[in-house]
C-alpha cells in the first residue's frame, strides 16, 4: 500500500482544526490521542519554539501506541503562545485565564504551531514536522472586557487564554503572518508536509500570491 492509498487520521479535539482541515476538501475521520501533554512537555529540554513540534509529536506516538492507528496518515498539531520566551500554556483557572489576558494586552508575542504528519506501516514509524510562527499584536482591552470574555468561557480551551477569532472580544489589533496558523491548523504547512506522503489535496491551502485568506493574514 502507498502511503497515498492511507486513510487520514486528525488526531485532535480541536473543533477549530476539524473545521480548517475541511477546506482541503480530502476526505479524513478524527480521533482524539490519549496520554497527559502536560505530563510530556515536563521531559521537554528544547527552545520554546519548538515545543509545539515536540508535542505533536508526543500526540502521534501515543495515537501509534493504540493498534488500529496503524495503516493511517495521522496529522496531528499542538499550538503555543509565547511572550517574552516564555510559553504562557492553556488557563488552569478563570484566575489564571485573566492573568494572562493581562499579560499580554497590548504586547507583541507570537503564537507557534507544531504540526506532524505520521504513518506507521508494516511497524515502519515515517514522521515529518514543522513548526510555523505568527507574531500577533493584542489590542489595549480593558479588564471589564477581559471579564466579560472569561465570563463567556471561550477562554478556558485556548493557548494564552484567548481566540483570535472571538467576534465578541476581538483581542488582536495586528498579526504578521498566517491566521490559520493562530486558530491551530497553518494549512501551507500542512500541505506541505501531506506532499511528503505524495498526498496532494485539489484545495492547497496558502501560497504567497493566492492565499484564499490573504486579507485575513494581515488584519492592521
Ligand atoms: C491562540 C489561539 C489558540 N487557539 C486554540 C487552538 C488549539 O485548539 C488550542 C491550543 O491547544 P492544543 O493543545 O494545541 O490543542 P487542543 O487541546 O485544543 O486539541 P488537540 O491537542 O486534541 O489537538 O488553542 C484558538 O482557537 N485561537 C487562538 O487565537
Amino acid at each position: 500500500m502507498t502511503t497515498t492509498q492511507l486513510p487520514l487520521l486528525l488526531a485532535s479535539a480541536s473543533p477549530r482544526r476539524r473545521q480548517i482541515l475541511a477546506t482541503l476538501g480530502l476526505p479524513y475521520t478524527v480521533s482524539v490521542a490519549p496520554g497527559d501533554e502536560d505530563a510530556a512537555q515536563a521531559h521537554y529540554q528544547g527552545s520554546v519554539d519548538g515545543l509545539g513540534e515536540w508535542t505533536a509529536a508526543y500526540k502521534a506516538l501515543m495515537m501509534f501506541s493504540r493498534p488500529e492507528t496503524a495503516n493511517h496518515l495521522v496529522i496531528t498539531a499542538d499550538t503555543t503562545v509565547i511572550l517574552d520566551d516564555q510559553e504562557l500554556g492553556k488557563p488552569r483557572d478563570t484566575e489564571h485565564a485573566r492573568s494572562l489576558l493581562r499579560s499580554l494586552r497590548g504586547r507583541w508575542h507570537r503564537v507557534v504551531t507544531g504540526i506532524v504528519v505520521s504513518t506507521m506501516v508494516a511497524g515502519q514509524l515515517q514522521m515529518h514536522g514543522e513548526s510555523c510562527s505568527t507574531p500577533v499584536l493584542m489590542r489595549p482591552y480593558t479588564d471589564e472586557e477581559i471579564d466579560a470574555y472569561i465570563a463567556t468561557g471561550d477562554p478556558m480551551d485556548k493557548a494564552g487564554a484567548y481566540g483570535i477569532q472571538s467576534a465578541s472580544f476581538q483581542p488582536t489589533e495586528s498579526i504578521d503572518g498566517c491566521y490559520y496558523n493562530v486558530v491551530g491548523l497553518p494549512l501551507c504547512t500542512l500541505v506541505r508536509l501531506l506532499a511528503k506522503f505524495d498526498v496532494h489535496p485539489a484545495n492547497s491551502g496558502c501560497s504567497d500570491t493566492a492565499c484564499p485568506w490573504s486579507e485575513q493574514c494581515h488584519i492592521r
